[in-house]
This record gives C-alpha cells, sequence and structure tokens, in this order.
C-alpha cells in the first residue's frame, strides 16, 4: 500500500534568521527529498509556511506586518515568489507541483470539503505534489487555520496520511522552550497526548520571529493528527534528508504514536472540518453511554448548555470539569436545548410545543475526542 505523507515546513526553516531571505540550499535539499520520495511511490503533500515573511523580505520590511490588511497585501506578494521558487526547483528535478491554497470555510461546508478532498486524491493519482498554504490574501479572521500546524494535520486527515512531518528550527520537542531553559530535556515518542501533562512539558509560546504558533500550535496539530491516525512527527527543518531515515525507522525528532483512524469520511469531515459554535456539558451517565456503549445524546443527559448555535450546526461535548468528550451535529437549536436540558424525552413535546428529534445529537453524527 502506497503511504502518504504530509510535510509541513514552517518559515524559520524556509528562511535565514539573520535578514529573512530565502534558506536556498534547505528548499533544494527538501526538494530533492520529496521528488525522490515521490519516485518511490509515496504520495506527497507539502504545506509551506513563508508568504508572509517572503512578502517582507521582498518589500525591504523588517518584521511582521501587525494590520491585517498589511499582512494580506505582503502575504499575496510572497506567495507568488514563494511558489516560483518551489516551481523552478521542482521543475528542475522534473517533478510537476500544484499550488492550492485553502481557507478554514473550505473544510465547513461538507460539498466544499468533499470537492477539496477530490482534487487532493486526483492531483496524488497524477503524481503531483501539491504544495498548500492558507490563502492569506482573502481569509477572514473568524475563519481562519490561523497557522500552518493546524492547517497541515487537517490536511493529513482529509488526504488520510500516513505520516504529518512538521519541519521547524529545533530539532524536536523539549520539555521546556530549550531557546530560554539550557536545562531542557529532548522527548523522542509520545504514545499518548495525556503524556505531555504527565511529563510537565512545558511549551514557550512565543515562536521564531517570523513563525506564528510556536510549539502550542504543534502540539494542537499533533493531537488532531494522531487523533485522526495519522503518525506525526517534529523534526528539524535544516535536515531534510532525516525524512528518509525517520520513514526507514530510526529515532530522530519527537513521533507522536497515532491512534485508530475513524473509519468513515463524514466522522472525520465531524471531526475536523466543522467548527463547534457550542458547547454541552454532560453529566457522568451521558458521558458513559456516550464513550462506553457507543449511543446517543438525550437532553436527560445535558447539564449546561453554552453558545448560540443553529440546529444542525457542530457542538463539542465536555464532561463536567470540562473535558472535551465528543464532538457531534446537534438536532436543537441552543434555545431549544436551554429549555429541554436535564429532561426526559417523552417531556420534550411538552415544554417546546412541538415534538422535536428523538435524540440531541445521534450516535452517527457523534465522533470521540
Ligand atoms: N517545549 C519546547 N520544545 C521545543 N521548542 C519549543 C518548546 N517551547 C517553545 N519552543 C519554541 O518553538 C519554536 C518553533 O516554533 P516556530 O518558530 O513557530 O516555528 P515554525 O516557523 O517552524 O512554525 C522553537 O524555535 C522553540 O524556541
Ligand atoms: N500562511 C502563513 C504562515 C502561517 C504559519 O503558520 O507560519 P509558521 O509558524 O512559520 O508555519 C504564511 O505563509 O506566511
Amino acid at each position: 500500500m502506497l503511504q502518504t505523507l504530509v510535510v509541513k515546513i514552517g518559515t524559520s526553516s524556509l528562511t535565514q534568521p539573520a535578514n529573512g531571505l530565502l534558506a536556498l540550499a534547505t528548499i533544494a535539499t527538501l526538494v530533492e527529498v520529496l521528488s525522490s520520495l515521490r519516485q518511490r511511490g509515496y504520495r506527497i503533500v507539502l504545506v509551506s509556511s513563508g508568504a508572509v515573511g517572503v512578502g517582507c523580505a521582498r518589500l525591504g520590511m523588517t518584521e511582521r506586518p501587525r494590520t491585517i490588511a498589511l499582512k494580506q497585501a505582503v502575504a499575496a506578494v510572497g506567495q507568488g515568489r514563494l511558489i516560483r521558487i518551489y516551481d523552478d526547483f521542482f521543475t528542475s528535478l522534473q517533478q510537476p507541483i500544484a499550488q492550492v491554497l485553502l481557507t478554514r470555510s473550505d473544510l465547513v461546508q461538507r460539498n466544499s470539503y468533499l470537492n477539496v478532498e477530490r482534487t487532493f486524491q486526483q492531483l496524488l493519482q497524477l503524481g503531483v505534489i501539491p504544495i498548500v498554504n492558507e490563502n492569506d490574501t482573502v481569509a477572514v479572521d473568524e475563519l481562519k487555520f490561523g497557522d500552518n500546524d493546524t492547517l497541515s494535520a487537517l490536511v493529513a486527515n482529509l488526504v488520510r496520511a500516513d505520516w504529518l512531518f512538521l519541519l521547524t528550527d529545533v530539532d524536536r520537542l523539549y520539555s521546556a522552550d530549550p531557546r530560554s531553559d539550557p536545562d531542557a530535556q529532548p522527548i523522542s515518542r509520545i504514545s499518548r497526548i495525556e503524556q505531555l501533562k504527565e511529563l510537565q512539558v512545558k511549551i514557550g509560546d512565543r515562536g521564531s520571529r517570523w513563525g506564528t504558533g510556536g510549539m502550542t500550535t504543534k502540539i494542537a496539530a499533533a493531537q488532531i493528527a494522531v487523533g485522526a491516525g495519522v503518525r506525526t512527527v517534529i523534526t528539524d527543518g535544516r535536515h531534510p534528508r532525516n525524512l528518509e531515515k525517520i520513514l526507514q525507522g530510526e529515532a530522530i525528532g519527537t513521533q507522536f504514536e497515532p491512534q485508530p483512524r475513524p473509519a468513515s469520511a463524514r466522522k472525520r469531515w465531524i471531526a475536523h472540518g466543522l467548527i463547534p459554535t457550542g458547547t454541552l456539558y454532560l453529566d457522568d451517565g451521558a458521558v458513559k453511554a456516550i464513550r462506553n456503549a457507543g449511543r446517543s445524546l438525550l437532553a436527560t443527559g445535558i447539564v449546561r448548555v453554552e453558545g448560540e448555535f443553529q440546529s444542525q450546526e457542530a457542538v463539542l461535548l465536555r464532561d463536567r470539569s470540562g473535558l472535551e468528550i465528543a464532538r457531534g451535529i446537534v438536532n436543537y437549536h441552543s434555545t431549544e436545548l436551554q429549555q429541554i436540558k436535564g429532561q426526559q424525552s417523552d417531556a420534550i413535546a411538552t415544554i417546546l410545543g412541538y415534538p422535536g428529534a428523538e435524540t440531541v445529537v445521534h450516535r452517527d453524527n457523534l465522533v470521540l475526542s
């Protein structure tokens, strides 16, 4: 079975820290490695940051733009240059590429999610390496991936990747930010995300000068990806040849073990395409019924409703302590749920004045976290 790899490279690896200009040797090596893996039959998606960083360098700007409009304008300058460099390099090795610019809203509507999925499948079948970035120039704040770590995890879920590589400017995850803590200990393997808490890993919230999310967004991305059945590796972008070694089983970087993959495409969309607009807090009985017995959520198990949402929107299901249990598509408006929470199903018609759906979230529309 051919393996699918999603490789995400951050601005900090694509550019030279001193002047923000492109790190050509790194890009060239990455292009060689990806082309060679492609030749050997791997299906490859490259998620590349750098539009804003490269745009700034092109325009002689010395710091990241602060206003949204300026950032969007700068990204439009940088994205073109970035893809041109990639196309020149990949073309030298006879590897066709495609530019895919996504916004978060492309994944929310089921039609457009399926459409994006089909486009990726087609590109991969054609032997093309899609080069993905957020469409920064048109993305609006409320509907943004916000960072390419998250984007790459959602793409890895979408293309059912086997591996997600997050290439950055540190060689792996440490117990604390190695830039500020000389005692930070390297971490090689995470078999369950909860281990990060047990190991008391401290995540510095600032990234490098041009990067966006620092390590926080990489951990969030790893969590999404492993939940979608994708083995995830955080490793140094300056040594792209390590990708081949990791695929051969060498313990380089920090590797996150995947969980079993959600079975259906629809469930993957519910889990990672939709954006939850509200939260339902559940009592212990409901948590058990959903988690252990694969049951639907009934109104009686809801203790609190947070947010405003329409019927058929996505909601988070949490236990009383706030721990996320599942995500799903809700059958009631939030104002209806405020009235029927905690009630037995046969009381719903009397309370609302009309018979509602039997379940608040049907098990077919529910994905465990
Ligand atoms: N626990 C940690 N382990 C490793 N790096 C960390 C940790 N906490 C914070 N960091 C920082 O995260 C940075 C990488 O994030 P960022 O600059 O956003 O990279 P990229 O541009 O590749 O997305 C590292 O340079 C490092 O200083
Ligand atoms: N879409 C933005 C990148 C956002 C981002 O996540 O950057 P980084 O932290 O360097 O991976 C750009 O191309 O500049």
